[in-house]
């Protein structure tokens, strides 16, 4: 089989987990496989190459660099020294000539007091160019022959949109002549989260987006399989952090994993569905720590499950805008006008629903966004088309998914009787999809939500056939 295997921060971050994913990847290639490797960034490096991008611009004095580089070499070296102690020469080398140049983009970016998305999309990459060169060269130490390449090296060409770019169709042909054909010989390591636009500029794929690059990279050798190896057993009913009873779901659909992930599961990035539902190879989620687990394989048609709700999504810091007088304006396209002014603005509207009684439109957004919504909104408001909106910062949503749900009768009052046995009350109300109904509670009844609904219907209990 030819597969790709992703390996998240928490995978790589440090030498006991990278002896995992080196003895996982032996096993599989012993067992006659194809292997591609994706690899994030250790765990914590990204966020701080992103506050230190941040800090550095704002700083008066002389920022404290070489305190940020001389951690950061040394996490790196200590794992380098412990994973591949042939290779600290030549790999510690290659290391050394990037800290060095990150120093230097870091100390440019204070010194011009300009940090461009483009220069902010290449320091925040650096996590990765990083981690790749010491699996590979753990890898090596193993006894596989190995190499490590750049995103942009190994073809994936993007659109050009710093911190949240698209792989282009045309990077497919590219992996598969860069990255496919060295798998008969070796195990190629490509750095996560990163490809180049057409300008050769670096352009990150979003927060998490190593995931994405594993699918880019599995659709572009035509892989089997794309294998997503992370720190629990599989995708489970609920975030096990929340509900410790959550429970490893067997299989699930393409459109179910999108809709879960979209609404703040974590464990696969909602992005990375898209080459593999595209290209219909599975994607398979599985622990590092526990390889013998068989995790959950994410199919277009999953084997049938008499359960009807599946699992439920949480996504915390969110705020509910209401906006009134929208449809008493009386003039067609109303809501386009809105919607337009707010996406201009960059603005993401995760969860709409409309009263047409009560004329509102309430819209949920993240709270990060809520300044540039309430900028776009105060300019509708100016224009005549909305009369008021308000805000709620201190909601969550709660998205209930399962492909069971369209066909069955009293879905949504079984999820309100959980809720009411809960003493939680609903805010808002959105059927987004055939697979999901998501629901908007005050942020402190979020968990406890999402616990009444899984105790309605007992996810913790094994799944039937
Ligand atoms: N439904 C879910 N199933 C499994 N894990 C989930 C779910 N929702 C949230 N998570 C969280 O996702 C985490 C894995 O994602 P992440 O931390 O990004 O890992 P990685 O570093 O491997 O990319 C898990 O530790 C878990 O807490
Ligand atoms: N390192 C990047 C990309 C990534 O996907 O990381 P992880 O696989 O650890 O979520 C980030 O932190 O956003």
């Amino acid at each position: 089989m030819r597969l790709v295997m992703k390996f998240g921060g928490t995978s790589v971050g440090d030498e006991k987990s990278i002896a995992n994913v080196v003895k996982i990847i032996k096993e599989s290639r012993d067992a006659g496989n194809e292997i591609a490797v994706v690899v994030s960034a250790m765990t914590r490096v990204t966020d701080q190459l992103i506050a230190t991008a941040e800090e550095v611009i704002n700083c008066k004095q002389k920022p404290a660099l070489d305190a940020f580089i001389a951690s950061l070499r040394s996490r790196h070296m200590k794992v380098l020294e412990a994973v591949a102690p042939d290779y600290m020469d030549e790999i510690g080398e290659y290391l050394d000539s990037r800290f060095m140049k990150l120093s230097n983009i870091l100390l440019a970016v204070h010194n011009l007091r300009e940090l461009t998305p483009r220069s902010r999309d290449y320091i925040i990459s650096f996590g990765e160019r990083l981690s790749a060169p010491i699996i590979s060269a753990a890898l090596r130490q193993g006894g596989i022959l190995s190499s490590y390449m750049s995103g942009c090296d190994a073809g994936i060409l993007t659109d050009g949109v710093h911190n949240g770019a698209t792989a282009l169709p045309e990077s497919y042909p590219r992996i598969q002549a860069r990255v496919g054909a060295l798998l008969t010989e070796q195990v190629p390591v490509v750095m996560g989260y990163m490809g180049c636009s057409a300008d050769g500029a670096v352009t990150t794929l979003g927060r998490s987006g190593s995931d994405y690059s594993g699918a880019i990279i599995g659709a572009g050798i035509d892989a089997d399989e794309i294998l997503i190896w992370t720190d629990v057993d599989g995708v489970m009913t609920t975030d096990p952090r929340l509900i410790p009873e959550a429970r490893v779901i067997n299989s699930i659909s393409f459109l179910e994993m999108m809709e879960m992930s979209y609404f703040g599961a974590k464990v696969i990035h909602p992005r990375a569905l898209v080459p593999a539902m595209q290209k219909n190879i599975p994607v398979r989620v599985k622990n590092t720590f526990n390889p013998m687990h068989p995790g959950t394989v994410v199919i277009r048609e999953p084997h049938a499950d008499k359960r009807v709700v599946k699992a439920i999504s949480l996504i915390k810091n969110g705020c509910l805008i209401k906006i009134s007088g929208a449809i008493m304006a009386g003039r067609p396209g109303v809501a386009g006008e809105i919607f337009t002014a707010l996406a201009e603005t960059g603005v993401n509207v995760m969860l709409i629903s409309q009263g047409s009684s009560e004329m509102t439109i309430s819209l949920i957004i993240t709270e990060e966004q809520l300044d540039a919504a309430l900028t776009a909104l105060a300019d509708v408001k100016r224009r005549g088309v909305i009369r008021e909106f308000d805000f709620d910062r201190d909601v969550a949503v709660v998205s209930v998914v399962g492909a069971g749900m369209a066909g069955t009768y009293g879905t949504l009052s079984r999820i309100f009787h959980g809720l009411g046995v809960g003493g939680i009350n609903v805010m808002m109300l959105s059927q987004g999809s055939e697979v999901n109904v998501s629901f908007v509670v005050k942020e402190a009844d979020g968990v406890k939500a999402v616990r009444a609904i899984h105790e309605e219907y007992h996810l913790e209990a094994e799944e039937q056939a």
